[in-house]
């Protein structure tokens, strides 16, 4: 062990707060780590990706109670032991946690706490340096004879342990070979001592009185041990270390000394341990791999760093539903009802699931394409996943994938890493506790790649039923059948998907709601659940279908319902304030009725039916008085409105026309902004256009130059070279978004036609389509998105390209009732639909005539 004295710690130290006994200085402890702080403290400053970092921490017994272990931090020990980490192991069971293995290096002292969060950090003093005592003359002499006293109960001790000669030997030679100043702490961890005697030694600062309070401690363990010697029997020679330390540990009575019956616990679980592994219902190659990890385990110490990982890995293997399954419930009649009940709409998905349930009720097995439902946020694929595995009878685990680029998150690490643990699947599959779960595969458009691997080509071999019956996952190390599992995945987007894993998927498409669809939805689904969630009844709140159009239109803009439905939750929110304040003034009222004999609900007026929540009366209504929210309700909890309809304002000028984009998170409208201004026939693109956006533009302004004369357009000087003296810029708000495809061809078209006319686009029209140098339309995707998109903007007109008209089938009929479609085969018919009155040389010189 190398000296105290050689050591050199840092003057700032992250602390770890322990329940888990005192380390004291040139002892070992294994620790769990699971609370917040300390798992933060782990992952960044011991383990860096899965290598173990060679920091000091500084290991602070916690004498507060572990139950109150909360996010604020309790009194600090002042003295603690900096420590080094020599092993961390990883566990999900039963809760996420770490265990460390620290090795203690010296005392230190905190000066100052620098912060407390994520994990504490303090400057600290080292204390224990080997100058602090021999610096002292007048104490050595004193010294000297305290240690040889020390000393001479050291080795009365280690010849007293009932072992063999040799190894008895071996510890003599250790005990002569520590450094004095080292023997106390080092004996201390050793010894049976209560807690409360390590943290008194750990607290002695100078080697003398470390000394003295040691001493008494190994005397009380030789007595213990000489007792013993007088009642034991000598047993068989293999059980003698056993036996010989035991006993000796239940003699000496010591209360709170929990160690040794910790010791036997432990022995008595890795019994009970093998027992299930041999009555598990685990594969044949499983088993065998058990027993053999079993024999292993039962030759280690306890303290021995492998110990804890292989204990974990048989844990698993045990808890795995190897052969637990639920039965299926495959009843397409009631499988409909529930989806009907549980979602509103969605018609296409339902049917494709009842299809896909119908064969499979059909063939009596699940065996078939994975279903992968592919839409913008919110629009419910989730919860459909939820339904399919309620009307089967069967579990549901949902994976999130997003974000996840390492291999091992699906496949797991090898169990040599550090930290190692199971992947997601098994992981999923030790949560569910049945072999045949469904497991949503949540974002699988998400998954990145990284230089630990393609986690992309791990689900491959997860969702390929000519191999998953064979799954092994790393952690495993043994083959597990995923071929009862039913997987499901969900993605924003097919583009950025894998093509080898998309192929081995059937792709549904999931558009976004209607308003009109939103508002059912709201009524049938969210707001009933929001009023369950927050203890509210309809007698409570009142939320009419207005309010909810208003809340769709003027306070989100989404495909989905997901911030529809977290709008509606902070209503109900602030409902629930003003109804268990209103509760607490009735109560308090009826205890004056009680007293004054007054009626306080005779200051109600008959007819106020319903009250609006900013009206401070309302707290003196009866309980069956609904809360009406109403406009002025709403802008009082959620403020003023976000979005306002600013269209017709945005287009009051020349240069401006509204386009139809399409995103992973369904449509939007999107204004595209021309201006000119003098210069050299530059074009200035902003808005963080793609490549062939930027072509786009292009083609837009060579297709109006070379039509200048036809639409009798000129630039500033009057000229019909358009370039001529002319710079343009065109911007594509919201700058910070990346945009990119070829449908904003029409739109930059028709704005740059409005520039350099001069007159106005309509403001209730949008349009979307990829054009040509000769001036066609050509069809482009996402068109019912898209619709929906400026349909939720309130605009009337759209222009599509006319090969786009078939898309329109699927819009719903009161969507379409709504707009006017304008199908374009050529930019002409895209202009004339776009400003009023049409466009064309005769327009634009009529313009020209009412401006002067
Ligand atoms: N048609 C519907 N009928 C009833 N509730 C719905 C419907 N569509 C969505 N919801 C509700 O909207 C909420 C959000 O849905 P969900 O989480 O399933 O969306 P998602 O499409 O999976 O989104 P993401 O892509 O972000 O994961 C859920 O509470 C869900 O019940």
């Amino acid at each position: 062990m190398a000296s105290s004295s050689a050591i050199q710690i840092p003057s700032r130290l992250p602390l770890l707060l322990t329940h888990e006994g005192v380390l004291l200085p040139g002892s070992t402890m294994r620790t769990s780590v699971d609370s917040p702080r300390n798992m933060q403290l782990v992952r960044s400053r011991l383990l860096k990706g899965t290598s173990l970092k060679s920091t000091i921490i500084g290991v602070i017994p916690n004498t507060s109670d572990p139950a109150s272990d909360g996010d604020d931090l309790p009194s600090l020990h002042r003295i603690g032991t900096a420590a080094l980490a020599v092993q961390v192991v990883g566990s999900n069971w039963p809760k996420p946690h770490y265990t460390l293995l620290v090795t203690g290096l010296c005392r230190f002292q905190i000066l100052q706490l620098l912060k407390e969060k994520p994990y504490p950090v303090a400057e600290v003093e080292q204390l224990d340096r080997l100058e602090d005592f021999t610096r002292r003359p007048q104490a050595e002499e004193d010294l000297g004879e305290l240690s040889e006293q020390f000393y001479k109960y050291a080795v009365q001790l280690v010849e007293m342990l009932d072992m063999s000669v040799p190894a008895v030997a071996k510890l003599r030679r250790l005990l002569d070979n520590l450094p004095r100043e080292a023997l106390p702490d080092i004996l201390t961890s050793i010894i049976r001592t209560t807690n409360q005697e390590k943290l008194q030694i750990l607290d002695a600062v100078s080697l003398e009185e470390r000394f003295k309070m040691t001493i008494p401690l190994l005397v009380r363990q030789i007595e213990g041990l000489k007792l013993l010697q007088k009642t034991r029997k000598p047993k068989q020679d293999d059980d003698k270390r056993v036996v010989a330390i035991r006993p000796i540990r239940r003699l000496n009575h010591i209360p709170g000394a929990a160690e040794e019956e910790e010791e036997e616990e432990d022995h008595d679980d890795v019994v009970m341990l093998e027992k299930k592994i041999r009555t598990s219902s685990m594969s044949e190659q499983a088993l065998k791999v058990c027993l053999k990890e079993m024999k292993r385990l039962k030759k280690m110490p306890q303290s021995m760093p492998e110990y804890a990982l292989t204990r974990n890995y048989l844990e698993l293997m045990v808890e795995l539903p190897w052969n637990k399954s639920t039965k299926d419930r495959l009843d397409i009649r009631a499988a409909r009802i529930l989806l009907d009940n549980d979602h509103y709409a969605m018609e296409k998905l339902k049917k494709r699931v009842l299809e896909y349930l119908a064969v499979r009720q059909l063939k009596n097995n699940l065996k078939g394409p994975i279903l992968c439902f592919v839409g913008p946020p919110g629009v419910g694929k989730t919860s459909v996943g939820r339904s399919i595995a309620k009307t089967l009878g069967r579990e549901f685990h949902r994976i999130a994938l997003g974000g996840v680029c390492d291999q091992s998150d699906i496949r797991g690490h090898r169990r040599t890493y550090v930290g190692s643990m199971p992947g997601r699947i098994i992981n999923g599959l030790k949560t569910v506790g049945v072999n045949n779960p469904v497991f949503l595969l949540d974002e699988v458009d998400k998954l990145g790649k990284s230089l630990q691997g393609d986690p992309a080509a791990a689900l491959l071999e997860v969702l390929d039923p000519e191999q998953n019956h064979s799954f092994t996952d790393h952690y495993l190390n043994v083959a597990f059948d995923l071929s009862q599992v039913l997987f499901i995945a969900t993605a924003n987007t097919t583009a950025t998907i894998a093509p080898a894993l998309l192929d081995r998927m059937e792709v549904i498409q999931v558009p976004g709601y209607t308003q009109e669809e939103k508002i059912e939805i709201a009524h049938r689904h969210l707001i009933p659940k929001q009023l369950e969630q927050h203890g509210l009844t309809p007698q409570q709140i009142q939320i009419p279908q207005v309010t909810t159009l208003d809340i769709i239109t003027r306070y989100t803009r989404e495909a989905g319902v997901r911030s529809l439905d977290r709008k509606l939750g902070a209503i109900c929110r602030a409902v629930a304030v003003k109804v268990a304040e209103g509760q607490h003034k009735e109560t308090k009222s009826d205890r004056s009725e009680v007293t004054e004999g007054e009626d306080s609900r005779d200051h109600v007026t008959e007819d106020a039916k319903t009250e609006s929540i900013n009206d401070t009366t309302d707290l003196a209504l009866p309980p069956e008085m609904p809360i009406l929210i109403d406009f002025h309700a709403l802008k009082d909890i959620l403020g003023p409105p976000m979005y306002e309809m600013e269209v017709s304002e945005r287009l009051s000028q020349p240069g401006v026309a509204i386009g139809l984009a399409w995103t992973p998170l369904g449509g939007e409208i999107m204004f595209v902004e021309a201006s000119r201004m003098d210069g050299d026939g530059q074009l200035t693109l902003t808005g963080q256009l793609g490549d062939v956006m930027k072509e786009s533009a292009h083609l837009a302004i060579s297709w109006l130059r070379s039509n200048a004369k036809k639409y009798q357009l000129t630039n500033a000087s009057g000229s019909f070279d358009l370039l001529d003296n002319t710079d343009i810029h065109l911007h594509f708000p919201a700058g910070a978004v990346t945009k990119d495809g070829p449908s904003a061809g029409v739109t930059i078209v028709t704005c740059l036609a409005s520039l350099f006319s001069g007159r106005l686009v309509r403001s209730d029209v949008a349009m979307t389509g990829e054009i040509t140098l000769r001036g066609l339309v050509l069809p482009v995707g996402g068109i019912k998105d898209k619709v929906l998109a400026a349909h939720r903007a309130g605009l009337k007109r759209i222009i599509i390209p006319q090969r786009n008209e078939k898309d329109l089938e699927g819009i719903a009929v009161n969507v379409r009732q709504d707009l006017t479609f304008v199908m374009a085969g050529c930019l002409d018919e895209v202009l004339n639909a776009a400003f009023d009155g049409g466009f064309s040389a005769k327009t634009a010189l009529e313009h020209l005539n009412s401006k002067l």
